[in-house]
């Protein structure tokens, strides 16, 4: 399907999107502290964060539907789309309520964009039919929204917003509404829907489940400033900050001070405790605060165990969680939370607990003053 193919006059190494220290506030308040960022063509690029860090306002400003009050840059398919209204601006949105007609049928909703750009009767109707087609939905071109299950109704809000051949697709949490069973398919849907089409798809949410499982790139967003970019591989592995490693769901998040730092591999001091990890960091120093981050699973409950990274803790009540059993134990260092693979093991009350260092991440404490926007109410107003 032709239409569905990014076409431009860049080359193909020019990225399709290009930002550059966009700035944008609401009464006072900033949202996007400057953002920079470069977009390569047909990348699945997603924003991930909390809460009022600033995601869904960046992707309103690539889509037009804000002006920011200030970029160096904002490029589309190489031309600038500084002040260029949204209908003129190559992208399309996918909405977590899909935004459908619901007085129209499911091909006329389709059809609408092309309607309105006065394209013919049956070339609306080839291309509705192929962009159906493409969302698997092929026989349901006469259908009413309201017989259409939720599922389906986010398809058809996929494919009216495909039908254009957009240079990026934005999606907007767009399976947030969808149970979990629907969402997990969706996720595959939706990559193999970037793989047949070519096109550039922009996602935003704040799980860093769906963010691992289906970006090429993740951009992880705090309080309107890019926290870490990188692929799913490195922010799951190597968060380089305490919130990243938090919110990239690191179990144990432990803060300390740097004894000693050789190349990858450093020796940070807990609570009297000296534990080797692996470093993420640039340039830290003995004497640094710093955070060790290990994940439940890498910790593990072992007599005789090697003298490295070696505790010994008293556990607390195991929370049973189906395919394993969480532990929390009092050690040395702290609270750590140990995941058990057993459903069923029985541990005594007294433990000794180790990790590898390769498992514990050793990185430098963020920006103290960010982050405040976790637990603040938004008191947000889009319409
Ligand atoms: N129209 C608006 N008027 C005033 N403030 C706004 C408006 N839209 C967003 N904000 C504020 O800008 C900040 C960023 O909001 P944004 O919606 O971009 O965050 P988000 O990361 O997408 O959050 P969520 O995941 O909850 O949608 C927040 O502090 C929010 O309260």
């Amino acid at each position: 399907m032709s239409e569905l193919a990014t076409t431009g006059p860049g080359t193909e190494s020019d990225p399709i999107l290009t930002l550059a220290n966009v700035q944008q506030s609401y009464s006072g308040v900033l949202a996007l502290r400057g953002i920079s960022l470069d977009v390569a063509k047909g990348e699945f690029l997603t924003l991930l964060g909390p809460s009022g860090s600033g995601k869904s306002t960046l992707l309103r400003v690539i889509a037009g539907l804000e002006e920011p009050d200030s970029a160096d840059v904002m490029r589309l398919n190489g031309h600038s789309i500084v002040g260029v209204p949204p209908e003129a601006r190559n992208v399309s949105t996918v909405f977590q309520h899909y935004a459908l007609f619901p007085h129209m049928s499911v091909g006329e909703n389709v059809e609408y964009s092309l309607r309105i750009r006065k394209v013919a009767p049956e070339e609306r109707r080839r291309r509705a039919e192929a962009a159906l087609a493409l969302v698997r939905l092929p026989d349901k071109y006469g259908r009413r929204i309201h017989q259409l299950s939720g599922g389906e109704r986010q398809r058809v809000a996929l494919a009216r917003s495909l039908v254009m051949g957009p240079d990026i697709l934005l999606l907007d949490e767009p399976l947030g509404a969808l149970d979990e069973r629907l969402r997990l398919d969706m996720q595959l849907e939706l990559i193999e829907l970037r793989r047949k089409t070519g096109a550039t798809f922009i996602l935003v949410t704040h799980s860093q489940e769906e963010a691992i499982t289906m970006s090429d790139r993740i951009v992880l967003m705090r309080a309107g400033t890019i926290e870490q970019m990188g692929s799913p591989r490195d922010l799951f592995a190597s968060p380089a900050t305490e919130f990243a490693a938090r919110f990239m769901g690191f179990e144990n998040v432990l803060r300390g001070r740097i004894l000693r730092v050789a190349a990858q591999d450093a020796e940070i001091d807990i609570a009297g405790q000296a534990i080797r990890g692996r470093v993420v960091a640039k340039n830290l120093r003995p004497g640094d605060t710093a955070f060790a981050a290990i994940r439940a699973e890498h910790i593990h409950v072992a007599k005789n165990a090697d003298r490295t990274n070696h505790l010994r803790g008293t556990a607390g009540t195991p929370v049973y969680k189906g395919r394993f059993t969480d532990v929390p134990f009092k050690s040395p260092v702290g609270d750590l939370m140990v995941r058990l693979d057993g459903a069923d093991d029985v541990l005594p009350p007294q433990a000794d607990l180790n990790f590898a260092p390769e498992t514990c991440v050793i990185g430098s404490i963020g920006p103290e003053s960010a982050g405040q926007e976790e637990t603040s109410s938004k008191g947000k107003k889009h319409d």
